[in-house]
């Protein structure tokens, strides 16, 4: 191997430095352009040399596609960058944002609001390592992951991708970075990429910043607050990402006090880069570029030129990528954006490749597969969900504890809307990019776990939406009740009401009216919660979006184990309060941020 970049043994900036010096324009503009899968072709990514390509939402190469399909999909894009003149390799970034989730028959974990409810760093940490593993063995090597928003308002739609309200909970939380990519050594430059290995990913900080902070939760909305509030509250989890060697940081579609992030000079290159020394990769969001201006997409060279300036170093176009090229092209040539700009941006996206070993390894090592969906995982899913639940509410009569429920009771009834779909546990970017309902892929519902779990004489009957009649019928010992949201992503998620959807609430006074009731409220954030309906019921659990393993509820309801999850966010009586502040005297929430009821084993 004579040229330096190729020499595995050379220091990563001595490859950088020599690759770069070998570079034409076309092939430096290219490496800045990420496209997304369904309109990449083999020649488009030899020819221009791109840089990367993506699974937007939850774009797969196939319905039910399995891992190996994943990886023989990746490995033909990626085989198609290395035939590039100077063959250097692409990577493939996915929202593998609570698990490998895009991807059929994976593990999926909770999702970031549950975790937040743990407040363990360490099993968030072993998280991002079992995601890592699942994810390369389906080839892709970048996940758009973790999300370390601080979530201010729940009518945001984008909350339960938040660890909570808290920054210093938040910060606790970057743990996952450490997990994705592997553990940088003690005299690890701050600030610079590390990716360990082949079982590890690139990671990505994101959405920078402020996304959590938007006027009434609007997503894509605007932050308006001081400098200091913007640091102290949204920017801190960044600094910790950057110090546990996160490779990339996504920008936020969001803007503060007025100035869209994606053009936002001052804390893109300003802070982010120069005054933290952050040496990875600054990404955009989807079209973050078309976004800057209305209507979206028009006035595109003036757009790229701001977003390149400003210290966007890759775009994620993802659709209009020769017009991208044409236009940074003529940009360049005219010096509005200088070749300086262009070759920090580079260096940038080399850095982080070869520092993630994928001029060495390219290709997917098949032989993790073993790991997807694997028993060890899933018990690794079922302790975090075990320590996302919260309990609101354990009895009518504080000294006659509802839960543990019996498990040898007589007949027991199973009812609600979220009882046994697992799509609906899953929540958002599962499978699909909304989620939906249904058996998405492989898992255990909370009916399942429930005849799983509970004594064989028991008669179990399951009834999604009882009625008066029904349930007069015949006698039951308990009554568990399972309702909450429908998946969504994004801005599908905005919600000004927060009401329990398909009258969840109508439903749990019913049956609570009748027989001793246990409800769960499996949601993507707080909703209301009327005290007629807080009186009625025995006992109350927040389960949030629990993913794939449904038996970790049944583990704690049941008594194998105690309740430990406390309110990673303040829980509000009414959306007139919104939003709640923990630290103001005005504070008066229903249940307030970390509290959780504790339980006893049986
Ligand atoms: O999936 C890639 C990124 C994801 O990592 C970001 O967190 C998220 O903001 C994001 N959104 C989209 C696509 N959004 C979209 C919204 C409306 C119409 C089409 C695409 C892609 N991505």
């Amino acid at each position: 191997i004579d040229v330096v970049y190729r020499n595995a043994n050379e220091p990563i900036e001595a490859r950088v430095k020599d690759l770069l010096s070998r570079m034409t324009i076309k092939e430096k503009l290219g490496q800045m352009t990420q496209i997304k899968r369904s309109i990449a072709t083999p020649t488009a990514i030899t020819d221009l040399g791109l840089g990367s390509i993506l699974s937007g939402g939850g774009s797969k190469p196939f319905e039910n596609a399995t891992t190996l399909d994943w990886a023989e999909m990746v490995d033909g894009f990626q085989r198609a960058a290395l035939e590039s003149r100077l063959g250097i390799p692409m990577f493939y970034g996915s929202d593998a944002i609570h698990g490998n989730n895009n991807v059929y028959g994976t593990t999926i974990f909770p999702h970031n609001i549950g975790l937040g409810a743990t407040r363990d760093p360490d099993l968030i940490e072993r998280i991002g390592a079992a995601t890592a593993l699942e994810t390369r063995a389906s080839g892709v090597q970048y996940a758009f992951a973790p999300c370390v928003a601080v979530c201010k308002d729940p009518r945001w739609g984008r909350y339960y991708e938040s660890y909570g309200e808290d920054t210093e909970l938040v910060r606790k939380m970057t743990s996952l970075v450490t997990g994705l990519q592997g553990k940088p050594p003690k005299d690890h430059p701050n600030g610079y990429p590390y990716v360990a290995g082949r079982k590890n990913v690139m990671a990505c900080a994101k959405h920078f910043v402020g996304d959590g902070g938007t006027d009434k939760g609007k997503n894509e909305g605007n932050a308006i607050i001081s400098y200091e509030d913007l640091e102290k509250i949204h920017m801190l989890p960044y600094q910790d990402c950057i110090s546990k060697g996160v490779s990339t940081v996504m920008a936020s579609y969001s803007s503060w006090n007025g100035t869209k992030l994606h053009s936002h000079r001052y804390l893109l290159t300003d802070i982010l880069k120069d005054k933290w020394g952050f040496k990875g990769i600054v990404i955009s969001d989807w079209e973050g570029i078309d976004r800057l201006s209305n209507p979206r997409g028009s006035n595109y060279r003036n757009a790229v030129s701001c977003a390149i300036n400003a210290g966007i170093d890759m775009v994620m176009v993802p659709t209009r990528y020769e017009l991208f090229l044409e236009d940074l092209a003529f940009l360049v040539e005219s010096g509005e954006v200088p070749m300086s700009r262009i070759d920090d941006a580079v260096e940038r996206i080399l850095r982080v490749k070869f520092a993630a070993g994928l001029f060495e390894y390219p290709m997917t090592d098949r032989s993790l597969v073993d790991v997807v969906g694997s028993k060890q995982h899933r018990e690794l899913a079922r302790e975090a969900v075990r320590k996302s639940l919260v309990l609101l509410k354990n009895g009518k009569d504080p000294r006659k504890p509802f839960l543990p429920l019996d498990r040898n009771a007589k007949r027991v009834l199973v009812a609600g809307t979220h009882a046994d779909d697992l799509g609906y546990q899953c929540g958002g970017w599962s499978v699909s990019w909304q989620g939906s309902s249904g058996r998405i892929t492989i898992g255990t519902t909370i009916l399942d776990a429930i005849k799983e779990a509970i004594g064989d004489n028991v008669e179990v009957v399951y009834e999604e939406n009882p009625t008066p009649k029904s349930l007069s019928l015949q006698d039951f010992s308990y009554a568990i009740v399972a309702v909450g949201e429908a998946p969504y992503s994004e801005s599908r998620g905005d919600n000004p009401e927060l009401t329990i959807p398909f009258n969840g609430d109508e439903l749990l006074k019913m049956v609570a009216a009748k027989i001793p009731t246990l409800a769960i409220l499996i949601s993507g954030r707080p909703l209301v919660l009327e005290p007629s309906l807080l009186e009625t019921l025995d006992a109350l659990i927040a389960a949030w979006l629990p993913g794939t393993e449904g038996n970790g509820i049944t583990d704690v309801i049941f008594g194998d184990y105690k309740f430990q999850g406390r309110l990673p966010v303040s829980w509000f009586k009414s959306v007139d309060q919104l939003p709640m502040d923990a630290h103001q005297k005005s504070y008066d929430p229903l249940f307030q941020l970390g509290y959780g009821l504790k339980s006893k084993v049986r």
